[in-house]
């Protein structure tokens, strides 16, 4: 037997652009002589579908799509959709054969954790789906079914599978690659027989799917892997002989990347996607010489070709020379257009025009964030002009502790490096200069500065960003409590000042861009605080320690 896996980049809700590239995959899979084509996780309707999955015309328009494509597939086909039945409504996989829907199964455990509302839809099945294909009886699982215990595939296994088939709509994280692995890896040996994981590939919103499907023997033993972020049509060869099931491919196992490479990747996928699934010519974004927007300049580029991004470098009286020349040669070294709009007219006007109100008052933050809203007002007027997106630069660090300013350097559309925290960023700008040096090494080394003020550095409000994204991850990722970082080690002082910041900062993260998703809880669907909130861990050590 020969399984085709299609690793294919569905658009959510886009049905019948998503039929034709399943008939365009089913294609390829018949000239290459497979037996069945196994497709992603709700790879009609894209995932997730989220609140379209409410709609009774949505729902119309996924099952007339499913009738016609078991009526085109040139081969069998074992497709993800949304189906409804009665008033309930399954997230499912059809096999279609025979130019009919021949079974359909419907997924077991509906996760609704971290970024997943499945509950909030789906109804779960009950019933096991094991097929024969030529010559093999196949059980079928989706996503979750391999990660909620050995159940569906045990049931499938006494109902005669020697092989699953699992499609999936796994989204990316750091580690996510291994932890797939390990888990399927561990229940194919557990129940001895082969699973095949079959995963979606794409941007969607602030999720990444990274593709990297699978496919494991009867002990767990990797047997073949595709590509991270990469589309692509794999074929798994499945024979039968007295000591059971084996499998093999011909395609070259695909090595696990590095974390920056992989990372780098990701973010560069979701960027396009995002850019591409929603039509913009390109993207704009201002370019300080500071590492945040060199990185999302090299991103974006990679992501969409030099010719569809562009940079705005705006001085003020507070920018260091240079960083305009570190900015210009970014820039120069991508290939990118750049225009040098000095903001000093503008900032001189409003100041003018406050003066009377604010007499009397000393300048303070409202004069930076005068700076970076001009900056902001700029670069709006050039993404409405050319239509372009605008690409916001803050990372997960500032993110956290709102060390940006509302309505003004976190305006924009997206959110490239949202989800990396300030020492990660500055790992991919290395992983990305190993590529071809695009950013210059003072980039790198010279103390981060917001320059909005004089001689004003990142470390005069902030602690040194290594301690400081320590206590992020602790607090915000693994939910660690103030008293547990202090006897951690970390200065109760800057353990109270730090996570006073991170709660205090709720409202801003509501109003920020969208943004690509690397961490297993970034801000987001991860992490659904309340903005008023009077409940505050960091209290306790504040009254214990005195800090
Ligand atoms: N709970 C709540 N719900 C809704 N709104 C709330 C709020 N709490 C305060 N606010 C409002 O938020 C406003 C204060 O926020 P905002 O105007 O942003 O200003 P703010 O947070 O006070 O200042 C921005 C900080 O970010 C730093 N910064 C700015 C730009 C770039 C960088 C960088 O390095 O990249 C750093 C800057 O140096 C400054 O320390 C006030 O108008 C206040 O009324
Ligand atoms: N002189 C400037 N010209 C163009 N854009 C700027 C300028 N200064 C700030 N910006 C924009 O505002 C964002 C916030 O920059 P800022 O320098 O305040 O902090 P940062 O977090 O250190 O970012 P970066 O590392 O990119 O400098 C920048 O990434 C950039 O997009
Ligand atoms: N779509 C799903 O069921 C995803 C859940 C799953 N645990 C994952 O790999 O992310």
């Amino acid at each position: 037997m020969r399984i085709a896996l299609a690793q294919i980049n569905c658009r959510v809700g886009d049905v019948a652009g998503n039929a034709q590239r399943l008939l365009a995959a089913a294609a390829e899979a018949q000239a290459a002589g497979a037996d069945l084509l196994v497709t992603p996780e709700l790879a009609l309707s894209g995932y997730p579908p989220e609140d379209l999955l409410l709609r009774a015309d949505f729902l119309q328009d996924c099952d007339t799509a499913l009738r016609q494509l078991a009526t085109e597939t040139p081969l069998p086909m074992l497709v993800g959709h949304p189906q409804r039945e009665q008033e309930r409504l399954y997230n499912s996989a059809s096999l279609l054969r025979g130019r009919r829907i021949e079974r359909v199964y419907h997924k077991h455990c509906l996760p609704n954790y971290a970024v997943f509302d499945e509950v909030r839809y789906f109804t779960p099945g009950a019933q096991s789906l094991v097929f024969a294909c030529a010559g093999l009886q196949c059980g079928v699982a989706i996503c979750e079914d391999v990660w909620c215990g050995p159940g569906v595939v045990q049931v499938a296994q006494t109902q005669g599978a020697e092989l699953m088939l699992v499609l999936n709509a796994s989204p990316y994280h750091l580690n996510k690659q291994r932890a797939r692995e390990d888990q399927v890896g561990a229940l194919a040996a557990r129940c001895h027989l082969p699973i095949v994981y079959v995963n979606l590939v794409g941007g969607q919103d602030e999720l990444v799917f990274d593709g990297q499907s699978f496919a494991v023997d009867r002990h767990g033993l990797l047997a073949l892997r595709a590509a991270c972020c990469e589309e692509g049509l794999m074929l798994l060869d499945v024979d039968k002989d007295r000591a059971g099931i084996r499998i093999r491919s011909a395609d070259p196992l695909r090595p696990l990347l590095d974390e920056a490479a992989e990372v780098y990747d990701v973010l560069r996928l979701g960027v396009r996607d995002y850019v591409e699934k929603n039509g913009f010519p390109g993207a704009v974004l201002g370019l300080s010489g500071g590492v945040d927007s060199a990185l999302t300049l090299a991103v974006a580029v990679d992501a969409l070709g030099p010719e569809r991004v562009h940079a705005l470098i705006m001085p003020s009286r507070y920018t260091a020379e240079m960083s305009i020349v570190d900015a210009v040669a970014e820039a120069r070294s991508l290939g990118v257009r750049t225009d040098l709009v000095s903001i000093e007219g503008a900032f001189n006007t409003y100041l003018e025009t406050l003066a009377p109100l604010f007499a009397g008052r000393a300048a303070d933050t409202t004069e930076e964030n005068l700076q970076a809203r001009i900056r902001a007002a700029l670069l709006m007027a050039y993404s409405n002009k050319f239509g372009h997106l605008l690409l916001t630069t803050g990372n997960k660090s500032e993110i956290a502790v709102g060390y940006a300013t509302l309505y003004g350097d976190m305006a924009g559309g997206f959110a490239v490096i949202k989800d990396c925290p300030k020492t990660l960023v500055y790992r991919l700008a290395r992983y990305r200069n190993s590529l071809g040096p695009v950013i210059p090494e003072r980039v790198l080394t010279r103390p981060p500065s917001a320059e909005l003020a004089a001689d004003q550095r990142d470390q005069d409000s902030l602690p040194p960003y290594d301690v400081l994204d320590a206590i992020i991850t602790a607090y915000v990722e693994d939910d660690r409590s103030a008293s547990e970082l202090v006897a951690a080690g970390f200065a109760a002082e800057t353990v109270v000042r730090v996570l006073r910041l991170i709660d205090r900062a709720e409202y801003k993260r509501r109003q920020a861009a969208p943004g690509v998703r690397i961490s297993a809880r970034a801000f987001g669907k991860d992490r659904r605080y309340p903005i008023t909130n009077g409940y505050h861990s960091w209290e306790a050590a504040l009254h214990t320690r005195g800090a």
